[in-house]
């Protein structure tokens, strides 16, 4: 378990702006080294404002988009082309501006697919997507992704890990079908948390004041069956990018004096 890293920046547009300037060199660095590189997306407020930043800053073009692995962390299960599917969101948000390779672009199914609206065999066929794409070096059934992004939602869920639901419990598979979620809508697929800690890093993102409460919760020592974003750590680093708003409730200590 890599311990948290917390920076936090003044409000949620420097946030957004910060971190996709953060995630455009992690990128950059990752083609330079190895010819390519995978990012976790996430859905939510603050995943679809780091899109936009991204998509608005010149340093985008830094990026070789047709060598970019795109996954997911979770889905609403729901038609393709709702526009409440986090992918659709996404592609308005950045990625219908950018020069991907539609093969490298993994998004989840959705319920009008292959597996028609039975959300346990779309969470299958996602996980034997993963799963052809890991590599022996991977030492696991994911790949493992330089970036994951996750957004913290006010209860401390990430991804499609809600509180105390089964999905959160899951030790051995690495994608889930989950029912019964309390934000809407209730039938969604997710990466579990052993998939999630298959990342070298991962990014949480949480702005604004209804933030404050999760961001205390999880960073606080919290449980991951009450608090899934406590549960979720990179290999290598993980980094909670917040804004003032959300980090209100944090002891000082936990982050440096300097930041702005
Ligand atoms: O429903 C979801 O919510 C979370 C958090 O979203 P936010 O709007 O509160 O920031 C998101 O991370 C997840 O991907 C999404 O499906």
């Amino acid at each position: 378990m890599t311990a948290p890293q917390v920076v936090v920046h003044r409000d949620k547009e420097l946030m957004a702006q910060a971190a996709a300037a953060r995630l455009i060199t992690k990128i950059v660095d990752a083609q330079a080294a190895r010819g390519s590189a995978s990012v976790v997306l996430t859905g939510g407020r603050n995943g679809n404002g780091l899109l936009a930043a991204l998509a608005a800053s010149p340093a985008r073009d830094a990026v070789d988009w047709s060598r970019l692995d795109l996954w997911w962390g979770d889905e609403r299960f729901l038609p393709e082309g709702h526009p409440d599917r986090n992918v659709t969101q996404a592609r308005e948000a950045l990625l219908d501006t950018v020069e991907l390779d539609p093969a490298r672009v993994h998004a989840m199914p959705a319920s009008d697919g292959a597996n028609g609206g039975d959300v346990d065999a779309a969470a299958e066929a996602y996980a034997a997507e993963l799963a052809r794409a890991a590599r022996p070096e991977n030492h696991g059934a994911v790949p493992s992704f330089d970036v994951l992004l996750l957004g913290v939602g006010p209860d401390t869920h990430v991804a499609s890990l809600f509180p105390e639901l089964p999905a959160v419990r899951e030790t051995e598979r690495m994608v889930v079908g989950v029912r019964g979620a309390p934000k809407p809508p209730p039938v969604r697929i997710s990466l579990t948390l052993p998939a999630i800690r298959a990342a070298q890093e991962v990014w949480l993102l949480a702005a604004g004041e209804d933030k404050a409460r999760a961001v205390t919760i999880a960073l606080s020592g919290a449980g991951e069956v009450q608090a899934p974003a406590a549960g979720a750590y990179g290999r290598r680093r993980t980094l909670w990018l917040l804004d003032r708003a959300a980090a209100a409730g944090l002891p000082r200590e936990l982050y440096p004096p300097a930041s702005p």
